[in-house]
């Protein structure tokens, strides 16, 4: 059985919340239309990265954009993730939120691995939960731009049993063979779809690079977006991961004995 996705390539509005959840809406309906059972959106979405303005902009977790995700969830009967600003407690996040046809929260993961280059660690607080999660009746994983360059993150979750691993993004256009390089490995090397969603356009500091992108677990990209908005479609059979971790059994041959 396959589940169609749609990757929401789009480019954000820097400090403009209320303007990008408006131009999302009619991205997600076209998605919606034509078929998609699960829809990411970026990384921080609404905001970019306005983080100096994080404390008028960041939003608890029961805040609009919430409210917005969990109408349209259950609206169109349809998943629905990406990351948002989170205030909580005094303290901000950038925290993957999914939503399930019925409005269900089935995913609150906060970046762990803070990204100096982009002053991450000057205005957030780091997440300590891992983003596993269930879609319909597959394990699956969530995570955050530069937790992909932590191989050994993304491997704890595939232990966990996950088949799929969502990325969301605001990837700089300089670094985007790093990006594509990056997921092809960690789709090889855990035998796992990787579905990854990038920003494109340009705030102050950065321009985005786009290719967002679908890979097997066999490490082949089965679809990939240029550089300009786009909305990506791609038809996922999670049962291929059984196959290719039967044919080649790295998980049952891995030797953590020797990795400490
Ligand atoms: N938003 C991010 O975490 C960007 C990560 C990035 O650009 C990288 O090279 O890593």
């Amino acid at each position: 059985m396959t589940t169609t996705i749609a990757i929401i390539q789009m480019h954000i509005e820097l400090g403009k919340p209320e303007t990008n959840r408006q131009q999302a809406l009619p991205r997600i309906k076209d998605a919606v239309l034509e078929g998609a059972e699960v829809i990411v959106l970026p990384e921080l979405w609404t905001t970019g990265y306005d983080l100096s303005r994080f404390d008028e902009i960041a939003e608890p977790l029961d805040g609009p954009t919430h409210q917005m995700m969990i109408e349209l969830a259950k609206q169109h009967s349809v998943t629905i993730t990406g990351s948002v600003a989170e205030k909580d407690n005094g303290h901000f996040y950038n925290t993957l939120v999914a939503y399930d046809p019925d409005g269900n929260r089935i995913l609150n993961y906060r970046k762990a691995h803070l990204f100096r280059l982009m002053d991450e660690e000057k205005y957030l607080n780091s997440g300590n939960q891992k983003g596993n999660f269930t879609l319909n009746d597959t394990l699956v994983a969530g995570v955050i731009c530069y937790d992909i360059r932590f191989p050994e993150w993304i491997r704890t979750h595939m232990l966990n049993g996950a088949r799929a691993l969502f990325v969301v993004a605001e990837w700089p256009k300089p670094r985007v063979e790093h990006w594509r390089n990056i997921l092809i490995s960690r789709a090889i090397e855990n035998q796992s779809f990787v579905i990854a969603c990038n920003r494109v356009g340009a705030d102050e500091n950065n321009e985005f690079g786009g290719h967002s992108i679908v890979i097997d677990p066999w490490g082949n990209v089965v679809a990939e977006a240029g550089e300009q908005e786009e909305i990506l479609l791609c038809e996922v059979d999670f049962s291929r991961v059984e196959a290719i971790r039967e044919q080649i059994p790295i998980f049952q041959d891995r030797r953590p004995d020797l990795y400490e």
